[in-house]
């Protein structure tokens, strides 16, 4: 057959009625030819639509095939049901699987049958369309799945296989599955044993956690290759090349939903599916000159740490573990004292209080950083970053977070930062000092609604791109001696700070790091935000408007 040339343009029939089928580089499109009154859809959110217009972008179709009329197609096991006349004169006919969006930013496949006249004419369309999907060089064609069977609800294995899978298979995507064994499995696989050039990304179905393990398997593979020392602190790290997947099942799934605006895993699996490319900031932490830990989420001392460690012992509760900890921790109301150094961010990619939010191609994310401009400069990140100015804070504090991205997950639509930005090389910093219960309450319901979560007095926040934190009496003995004393029962030490802690009744002076859902050994951190160290099938939150009607047509 010759190949079919561009644009390609036919009168095929859909539901008993001939349409105009058109097919260019950038749309499928296909607009009824019958002058007779035209149905109507209420919803916005369907194919582009412009007076019984249709329009699919080519980069949103999933695949096409040749359908077997009056059996039922092969991957989805649905009977299409051909009106009679129709049937009789278009026996042949292929089916469109595209992407259709839906409510809360959510993706769905949807299909399209449309019916030739003769078997050529529609050999003819599938070809034409194949031919354009296989210019869409971004899409990934073969990945490494890692499910970890335990996450959330323990759904994990059920969701990939019953939502996920046949959507791969349909977009002709091959996988080789890894479920899980252990914790760490996916990251010690991952850093030693994969052999990563056979894919073309990787993907992990479970939550922030199990996101955590794929991160640090791939970022220390990486360094590793590339003779990078993760220990050295401000050593410039080696982007990762490999995108990686979530798909959403686990408890918070807040880097999900933050990147994609949703924790949906057919709208995950349909990102992978079109090739997204999101990239993401990622702190490095240390304690001296020991590397300990990635965090791409929530780094959090004092509440969220305490919440979490909480947690950890509750795990059989599933995601409920976070509500009963966290009630109780509020009522527990400890405060930790400490000293955070930081060095801010320039004032142009934004402040954490401007109210611009990171959302598909933001503008403050495209902006060159420090950390990008050192290729071209060759300055090394550390030299640019020493001629910023450390500001030093003391105080008392309920909470000290710190967060890459805005942390918006389904108990928290807007986040714990709003405004923070997915890839601008920075993470805010919020300081909650010591107050009353009931304001500390009325901060944590804020992150629940549309009110400002950092318009109180006790609450500081500052966008940055390092930080320090030294707890109170780190400086006259390591914390692990501290802690060491206290298991071998030399309490006195420990009884001291907590005397000074009235609304203590703990025997600890320190809390613990909450790293993306992990706790981390010590309190004295130094923390450094990468910029765009790591890449995502995501594409950031989409505005509204790009898939309403007056922008998407104008844009054709
Ligand atoms: N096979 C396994 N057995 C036990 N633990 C595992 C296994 N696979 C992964 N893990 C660990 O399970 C922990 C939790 O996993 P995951 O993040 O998927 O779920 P979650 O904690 O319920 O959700 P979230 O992190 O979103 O709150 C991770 O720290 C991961 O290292
Ligand atoms: C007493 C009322 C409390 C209401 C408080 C609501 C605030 C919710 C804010 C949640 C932010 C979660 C940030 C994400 C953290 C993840 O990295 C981590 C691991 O999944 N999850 C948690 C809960 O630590
Ligand atoms: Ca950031």
């Amino acid at each position: 057959m010759e190949k079919p040339l561009l644009p390609l343009s036919s009168q095929l029939s859909l539901q008993n009625r001939v349409y105009e089928v058109t097919l260019n580089s950038a749309f499928l499109s296909w607009k009824e030819v019958e002058t007779r009154p035209k149905r109507t859809s209420g919803n916005i959110y369907g194919p582009l639509k412009a007076a019984g217009s249709h329009y699919v972008p080519v980069c949103e179709i999933i695949s096409v095939q040749e359908t077997e009329e009056d059996c039922p197609s092969t991957d989805t096991g649905k009977w299409h049901k051909v009106p009679q006349s129709v049937a009789e004169s278009n026996q042949h006919a292929f089916t469109v699987c595209y992407v259709e969006r839906t409510q809360k930013h959510r993706w769905r496949c949807s299909d399209v049958t449309l019916h030739c006249t003769d078997r050529t004419l529609c050999l003819q369309w599938v070809q034409a369309i194949r031919e354009q999907l296989s210019l869409l060089t971004i899409r990934p064609k073969r990945l490494l799945v890692y499910i970890n069977p335990y996450g959330g609800k323990h759904h994990g294995k059920r969701i990939y296989e019953q939502k996920v899978a046949p959507i791969f298979s349909r977009a002709s995507i091959s996988t080789d599955v890894i479920v899980t064994e252990w914790a760490n499995h996916a990251r010690d696989h991952l850093k030693t044993e994969a052999d990563l050039k056979k894919y073309d990304g990787v993907v992990c179905v479970g939550g922030d956690g199990m996101f955590s393990e794929i991160i640090h398997g791939l970022i220390s593979r990486t360094q590793c290759d590339s003779g990078v020392d993760q220990d050295c602190s401000d050593e410039p790290l080696i982007p990762c090349s490999l995108r990686i997947g979530i798909i959403p099942a686990g408890s918070t799934d807040c880097i999900c939903y933050a990147t994609v605006g949703s924790n949906d895993p057919v709208t995950s699996a349909l990102h992978i599916v079109v090739g997204d490319s999101q990239p993401m900031d990622v702190c490095s932490i240390h304690h001296n000159n020991t590397f300990l830990r990635y965090s791409v989420s929530l780094l959090g001392y004092g509440f969220y740490g305490d919440v979490l460690t909480d947690s950890e012992r509750k795990r059989w509760m599933g995601p409920a573990r976070y509500d009963i900890s966290g009630v109780k921790t509020f009522l527990s109301h400890r405060y930790y004292e400490g000293t955070i150094s930081f060095l801010p961010a320039d004032e142009n990619v934004g402040t954490p209080r401007d109210k611009l939010q990171c959302r598909s191609g933001c503008n403050i994310c495209r902006l060159p950083s420090a950390d990008k401009q050192v290729s071209k400069d060759e300055e090394s990140v550390s030299d640019i970053e020493t001629k910023g100015v450390w500001k030093v804070i003391r105080g008392k504090f309920l909470a000290i977070n710190a967060a890459c991205m805005s942390c918006a997950c389904p108990r928290s639509p807007k986040g714990l930062s709003p405004s923070a930005h997915l890839a601008d090389g920075t993470a805010d910093l919020i300081l909650v000092r010591k107050c009353s219960r009931f304001d500390f309450l009325r901060h944590l319901l804020r992150h629940t609604n549309k009110d400002d979560q950092f318009d109180h007095p006790f609450v500081e926040v500052y966008r940055v791109r390092q930080f320090r934190f030294t707890p109170r009496y780190e400086d006259t003995d390591s914390e692990l001696d501290l802690r060491e004393a206290e298991g071998t029962g030399h309490k006195r030490f420990f009884s001291q700070i907590c005397r000074e802690h009235p609304a203590c009744s703990c025997s600890l002076a320190h809390s613990s790091w909450n790293c993306d859902g992990e706790i981390l050994p010590h309190a004295a951190i130094q923390v450094r935000v990468h910029c765009q160290l790591i890449k995502l099938f995501a594409r950031g939150i989409e505005e509204q408007s790009v898939f309403e009607e007056p922008y998407a047509l104008s844009a054709i």
